[in-house]
């Protein structure tokens, strides 16, 4: 097995010496080999050598720098975030004459199931990987009163090194907590704001204090959070940044009544709206894979792809979180924001650069380009409470936060179509469900059928069954797989299905960091690329909201499905009237790689 090329962070980033990285050497690594349908041992120009280092990780922009430096980021931020300060915050930090830089990363609601699971993790991770800054500092941020110290030990809990390297894990993790405080207040209080400003303030020191704030709340206080940390615990010498979770509204209205909330205080490139799926290893890898690749790129249209799956799926219901998800749904919860940005990511025209608003642009096009939903592409269900080997599962509606004649879907399939030159007539196929067979997340790309086949009888009558398929698995071990015809080794002339496979877990032997690792470096280097702006958001929105009231409206029930199963048959039939059928459901072995 090879050593990976990925980036990763082993040494630190002092704070004056975080920039992109440039013209590379190029190094060379070799694809393995593995039995069975794989691609043949061949060496492959690889890019080289800078996956040691944050300082490097984000050469993404090729010409363009869309990653700036530290001081860079640092200069440019500190005029931007000039304009936004609060007297009261400029009082506490303004003057500076330091250039050395810190960063203090605020995570709002740090008593919080998202916090505790993800962000600090993710932090530690970044910690942990030299990939922070050398001067930082980590705030937690709620209503509960905590101290320091019971912050950390909450914490302490959830900090992993990688599996690969395990060294001083212990001495980092008491070093990072070291670095982490709490502060109690209120959410829509300026003083309590004030308060935790000051406390920033006294680890900044002289230095430019840029400051993220991470709002890991529910929705209903974004606004509040906005405005009382804007007003009293914006930078004064550096940049502040607001990292935004979902669900980012209900629907168009309300979507846009929370932006123009938030830009009462924030300026649009404050914002960052995240949506975890974009910070996926293979959701980044798509734009790589199409892009860098030219047997991909020339495919990549009506002409030769037949269809397109998006799909989702969990194997627990919405245990813990049935109060917010009854008001959401999955359609809003997973389609609306996770598959919808995988969607545009996938059918966008090449941008102009990788440079965050060159793939914005592209992406805001796609969506503009679609057509609104309608409900007769939606077929919707429930999960159903059933025992089976003694087990009882729960229905939807068994948890205690969800009225009992809920009809929020845990369930959703939907035909989507882009009315664009590249995309015209060709499906796109959503499904996404919770409490469903299997846990996972892909994308399915099934190309057309070899026309005027000279080997058609040897496929057999099922044409389906020969067609190329391209699947990109996201999750969970993740993998990029192209089915092939290939012939059976022997004298007669029978065909089979093979894989040639990229199977990660095989090529590559670090662990792949999560998607809010990622993110959250992303947000500090002010790298925007997968982060979403308001436009796209507006027209996620838009292609969602009329269906979304006409299912509300007409009270549609959804059709139940038993926890554990496949979902509702209906999902058949509506891949059926577009003569698709599901690749997650094909019974292949080879679909196990
Ligand atoms: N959890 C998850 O897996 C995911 C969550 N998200 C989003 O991330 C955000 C945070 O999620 P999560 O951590 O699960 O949320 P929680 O419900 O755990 O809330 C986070 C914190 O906010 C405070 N809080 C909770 N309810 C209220 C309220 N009604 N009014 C004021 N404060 C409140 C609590 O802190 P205290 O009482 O101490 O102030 C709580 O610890 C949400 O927007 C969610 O939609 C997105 C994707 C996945
Ligand atoms: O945003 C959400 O995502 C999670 C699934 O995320 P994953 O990274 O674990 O696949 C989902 O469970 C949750 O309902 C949704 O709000």
């Amino acid at each position: 097995m090879e050593q990976a090329m990925m980036a990763g962070c082993a040494q630190a980033v002092s704070s004056s010496s975080l920039s992109r990285g440039s013209g590379a050497e190029l190094g060379s690594s070799r694809v393995a080999s593995r039995s069975g349908a794989a691609f043949s041992p061949v060496t492959v120009a690889v890019k080289p050598k800078q996956r040691n280092s944050c300082a490097v990780r984000a050469t993404v922009s090729g010409g363009k720098s869309s990653v700036q430096s530290y001081d860079e980021a640092t200069k440019s931020a500190a005029r931007a975030a000039m304009d936004d300060v609060s007297p009261k915050s400029a009082s506490l930090n303004g003057g500076t004459t330091s250039t050395e830089t810190t960063v203090s990363i605020t995570v709002v609601g740090a008593s919080g199931d998202l916090a505790k699971k993800k962000i600090f993790p993710a932090l530690f991770a970044l910690y942990y990987e030299g990939c922070l800054p050398e001067h930082f500092t980590v705030f937690g941020f709620a209503r509960s009163k905590m101290t320091d110290e019971t912050l950390r030990e909450m914490i302490s809990g959830t900090l992993t090194c990688r599996i690969d390297q395990r060294e001083n894990c212990g001495d980092k993790q008491e070093a990072f907590l070291k670095r982490c405080f709490y502060h109690a207040g209120q959410y829509s209080s300026e003083d309590s704001f004030g308060e935790l400003s000051k406390k920033l303030h006294e680890h900044e020191g002289d230095r430019v204090a840029n400051r993220l704030f991470y709002l890991s709340i529910p929705p209903d206080i974004f606004v509040d959070v906005a405005r009382s940390s804007s007003l009293a615990a914006s930078s004064a010498n550096g940049w502040t940044r607001v990292i935004v979770e979902k669900p980012f509204g209900r629907d168009s209205e309300s979507s846009a009544e929370l932006t123009r909330g938030l830009k009462k205080y924030l300026k649009e490139d404050q914002i960052y709206r995240i949506d975890h799926y974009l910070g996926k290893e293979l959701v980044e890898n798509l734009s790589v894979l199409r892009f860098s690749n030219l047997v991909f790129e020339p495919l990549w249209s009506r002409q030769y792809i037949r269809n397109v799956q998006l799909i989702f799926s969990e194997d627990f219901g919405t245990e813990g979180r049935g109060g917010y998800f009854d008001n959401y749904g999955i359609i809003r919860d997973i389609m609306q924001n996770h598959l919808l940005q995988i969607l545009a990511l996938f059918a966008m025209e090449p941008p102009v650069s990788l440079d965050a608003e060159d793939i914005r642009n592209e992406k805001v096009k796609v969506l503009r380009s679609m057509r609104v939903l309608d409900i007769d592409n939606l077929v919707v269900g429930q999960y159903k409470g059933h025992t089976r080997g003694g087990v009882n599962y729960p229905a939807y509606t068994d948890d205690k936060t969800v009225p009992n004649n809920s009809l929020t879907p845990t369930f959703a399939a939907a035909a989507l179509f882009i009315d664009n030159a590249r995309w015209d007539g060709v499906p796109f196929l959503m499904k996404a469900g919770k409490a469903l067979h299997m846990k996972g997340a892909e994308i399915r790309v099934q190309f057309r059928h070899v026309p005027g086949n000279l080997y058609k009888r040897s496929f057999g009558t099922d044409l389906d069954l020969a067609t190329n398929e391209l699947v990109i698995r996201v999750q969970p071990d993740e993998a990029i797989y192209l089915k092939i015809n290939n012939k059976v080794p022997g004298l007669g002339m029978r065909l089979d299905r093979s894989n040639l496979n990229l199977h990660y877990a095989d090529r590559y032997n670090r662990e792949i960091p999560d998607a809010y690792e990622r993110l959250l470096l992303d947000a500090i280097e002010g790298e925007r690329r997968l982060f979403i702006r308001s436009d796209e958001l507006d027209a996620a929105w838009a292609l969602f909201t009329p269906l979304l009231k006409e299912l509300e409206k007409r009270k549609i029930s959804p059709e139940l499905y038993p926890y554990g199963s496949r979902g509702p048959v209906g999902a058949h039939y509506l891949a059926a009237k577009y003569n698709v059928r599901w690749g997650d459901n094909s019974s292949e072995a080879l679909d196990i790689a």
